[in-house]
């Protein structure tokens, strides 16, 4: 296979760095129009748009749109259904998921002036949340309950799952998961018509406030379109993984790293930086041998040969300056001294720290969330969390002296406005 071999004293380095980042399939114009029409269709013919969408693209026939629901007693079978194994992993998982994510929730503060006024911060859960659960081409249980669990701390009263169930196949796993996350409803529905049903509202579908989760690039481009509506958590690009290897480590380890991620698609991400050659050349070589063995094999080449990399750099100090520019979803910092180069990071959705914290722990069991900001996002958003299920409104209580107070100062900033009445309605509680 041919592996992108880069060293950042290369004078084309930047160039060449530049090429590997480039991603913008969400943007694409023929999945935008579809995506407009569909949405525009679901808006005006409802549920028996979702009919026609649902047979067409996950070619599933149903007589009556009731059948879209799934009964809360399919998931308990399912649960049911689970080997031990399979099910006490789910519940590991939960249990370790929840309590990383208790520790986010925000509280209501409020403090009251010398003359009387209370100022504070009101925190409510939002209502109504659509958690969008992928089923095109792979089942992602994990994803229900990295989504589901954080809404559910928050408090949130109603969580509407959608799931495509392409061919009528429904994934134990995942009905399992939403069943031990207490997701509310599920429909098996997916694509943009399912994100269009929950902004929108539909008969059997309710109107969410709020539409988080992963989908291909349909489901990409319906949440950027109805967002406004609607709130959306991100626009989640492919997956992503950087490692910054100090090459104490084996190479085996590493390469099986990068496939981690590469596997998820053909344009996953996966950069390796290293000072050291020989280490670079010991894991070059391990990815040609272990590739062969590996069920997703042509996925893996595919995502390595686009937009992957094997860079050597000229030491740790100049591997975190890269990693920050990158700003990936996930960064391992595979080195023995982990916690010496933190500070030096500032850009990156989770870091995985130590020869021992792969990052695929991080995307089923650790505790923090694996829902991330990718395509270097990263710069300026933040892991999904508690805090995406919760909204502030403000509170302000101006006791009668402070009225006289902030009232002069309201009334002379409102008069340097123009606006007559907002000067008015504060000098009237002057006294
Ligand atoms: N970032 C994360 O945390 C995370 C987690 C899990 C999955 N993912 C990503 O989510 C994605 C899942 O994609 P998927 O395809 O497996 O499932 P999906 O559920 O996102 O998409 C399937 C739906 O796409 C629609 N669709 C397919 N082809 C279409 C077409 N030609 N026209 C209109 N609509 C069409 C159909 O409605 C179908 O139901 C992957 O890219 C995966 O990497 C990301
Ligand atoms: N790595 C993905 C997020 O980037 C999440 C995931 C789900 N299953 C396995 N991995
Ligand atoms: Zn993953």
């Amino acid at each position: 296979m041919k592996l992108n071999r880069l060293s950042s004293t290369d004078a084309t380095f930047d160039e060449a760095l530049h090429a590997l980042l480039a991603f913008e399939s969400t943007q694409d114009e023929t999945v935008n129009n579809t995506v407009n029409h569909i949405l525009t269709d679901i808006k005006k013919r409802g549920d028996d748009a979702l009919l026609d969408y649902t047979r067409r693209f996950d070619h599933l026939e149903l007589s009556s749109i009731s059948e879209v629901e799934l009964p809360k007693s399919d998931w308990q079978h399912a649960l049911q259904r689970l080997q031990t194994a399979e099910r006490e992993a789910l519940e590991q998982a939960a249990q370790r998921i929840r309590l990383y994510h208790e520790k986010q929730l925000s509280q209501s503060w409020q403090y009251t002036e010398p003359d009387g006024t209370l100022l504070g911060q009101k925190i409510t859960a939002l209502d109504r949340v659509g958690l969008y659960v992928p089923g095109g081409k792979a089942s992602y249980p994990s994803s229900v309950l990295m989504n589901a669990i954080p809404a559910k701390v928050a408090g949130v009263n109603e969580l509407i799952m959608v799931v495509p169930t392409p061919h009528g196949e429904k994934n134990d796993l995942v009905l399992a998961a939403a069943a031990i996350a207490a997701v509310d409803r599920i429909f098996t529905i997916g694509g943009a018509q399912a994100i269009g049903a929950l902004a929108y509202g539909t008969g059997i579908i309710p109107k969410v406030d709020k539409i988080v989760g992963p989908g291909n690039a349909y489901v990409a481009a319906a949440k950027r379109f109805v967002f406004g509506l609607v709130g959306i958590d991100m626009v989640a690009g492919p997956s992503e993984i950087l490692v910054i290897c100090d090459g104490n480590i084996d190479p085996d380890w590493i390469a099986m790293d990068l496939f981690s991620q590469a596997e998820h698609d053909e344009q996953a991400q996966a950069i390796l930086l290293c000072p050291h050659q020989d280490f670079l050349d010991a894991v070059a070589a391990s990815i040609t041998r272990q590739l062969e063995a590996m069920p997703r094999k042509e996925v893996i080449r595919a995502s390595l040969e686009a937009r992957g990399a094997l860079i050597k750099v000229r030491d740790l100090e100049e591997a975190c300056l890269i990693a920050n520019r990158i700003a990936p979803e996930h960064l391992e910092l595979s080195v023995s001294n982990p916690e010496q180069w933190i500070d030096k990071l500032k850009h990156a959705g989770a870091i995985f720290m130590g020869h021992h914290t792969c990052e695929a722990l991080g995307d089923y069991c650790a505790g923090p969330n694996h829902v991330l900001p990718t395509s270097g996002t990263a710069r300026f958003s933040s892991p999904l969390g508690v805090y995406d299920f919760q909204k502030r409104t403000s509170l302000i209580q101006v006791s009668p002296q402070s009225a006289s107070t902030l009232g002069t100062i309201a009334a002379t900033l409102a008069r340097g406005e123009g606006l007559q009445a907002h000067a008015m309605s504060a000098e009237f509680r002057c006294k």
